[in-house]
Formats: structure tokens, C-alpha cells, sequence
């Protein structure tokens, strides 16, 4: 019998556009878990009224002078200023969503959080983890789903829900 003939009551096998990594959808819910179902979906599987308990994300920010930490991998002490750094994360936005170039290929180059070694994955996270604009803008986002520029005292970042 094949995975998916054993999936349990009310969820539906999907693979993510993003990633391409297999997620499992509870059809009740709408909500989304990398791990195989072992129950039937119920309204209050693995998350709340007011939504998943945790999601996984990836970030390209860019810092600027007013950044709580105005310095990063890329350059040790960043001098731009706000109104420039959200012109360039616009620009890059602008090519993910055009297809230019993907969101893990610039996070790589561009962002400047450590995290840009790993494509901008910050790994699965619940909220009161991350500032909070930055935990807002995630835990609204669909899985696929790319941000608008999103400000936080680390500078101005473009978020994509994976998870
Ligand atoms: C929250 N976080 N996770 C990582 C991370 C995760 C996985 C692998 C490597 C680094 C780095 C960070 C971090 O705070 N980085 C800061 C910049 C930053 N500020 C953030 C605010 C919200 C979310 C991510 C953010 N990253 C830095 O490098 O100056």
C-alpha cells in the first residue's frame, strides 16, 4: 500500500512550489505539517483558532545606518540609509517574483542576517520567537507566500513562509 493510500481521514499529500519538500494538508483546517499524519484531521490538529503553532521561514534582510546591528557578513560597518535599503529589497523582490532570480539565490548573495549561508532558512520557529513585525508578517503568510518589505529594528527584510 502506498504513503498516500495510508494517509488518514481529511489529509492531502502536496509537495511545496517553493521547495519542492512533501508537506501533508489537513483538509479541515487548511493548516500544513511536514510530518506524515498518523490521526484523522480534526479541527484542532497541531494548531489553534488562530492558526499554526509554528511555521519555517526564509528572509533576505537588508540593514541599513538606523539597524539595531549596523554591520554583517558582507560588509562590516553598513551605511545606507532606510530609503535605499528598501529600494533594494524592493529590486530584489522584484526579481523573485518575476522569476529573475530565486529567493534562496539572492538571501545567499545579498542578505545581510547569518542566516544568508543558508538561503535565508531561519528553521521552524513559534511566535514569541522573532521581533515582533517580523513574527506577524510570517505567521499571515501562506506556505509559498513571499512578503512585502517588512521593517524590524534589524532592518528592512522580504519573508517567505516554506513550512
Ligand atoms: C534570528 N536569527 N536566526 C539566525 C540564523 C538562523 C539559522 C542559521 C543561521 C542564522 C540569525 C538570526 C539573527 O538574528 N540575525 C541577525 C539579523 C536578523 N534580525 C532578524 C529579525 C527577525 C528575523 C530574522 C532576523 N535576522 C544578524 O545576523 O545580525
Amino acid at each position: 500500500m502506498s504513503e498516500e493510500e495510508q494517509l488518514p481521514t481529511g489529509w492531502e499529500k502536496r509537495v511545496s512550489r517553493s521547495t519542492g519538500q512533501t508537506y501533508y494538508l489537513n483538509l479541515l483546517t487548511k493548516e500544513s505539517q511536514w510530518s506524515v499524519p498518523t490521526k484523522p484531521a480534526s479541527e484542532n490538529t497541531g494548531s489553534t483558532n488562530s492558526g499554526p503553532e509554528q511555521v519555517q521561514c526564509s528572509h533576505l534582510l537588508v540593514k541599513h545606518e538606523k539597524s539595531r546591528r549596523p554591520s554583517s557578513w558582507r560588509e562590516e560597518r553598513i551605511t545606507r540609509s532606510k530609503s535605499e535599503a528598501i529600494d533594494i529589497i524592493k529590486s530584489y523582490r522584484e526579481q523573485i517574483v518575476s522569476g529573475k532570480a530565486s529567493f534562496a539565490e539572492l538571501a545567499q548573495k545579498y542578505s545581510d542576517c547569518s542566516s544568508a549561508k543558508r538561503g535565508g532558512d531561519l528553521g521552524p520557529f513559534t511566535r514569541g520567537t522573532m521581533q515582533k513585525p517580523f513574527e506577524d508578517a510570517s505567521f499571515a503568510l501562506k506556505i509559498g507566500e513571499l512578503s512585502e518589505p517588512i521593517h524590524t529594528d534589524s532592518g528592512v527584510h522580504i519573508i517567505l513562509r516554506t513550512a
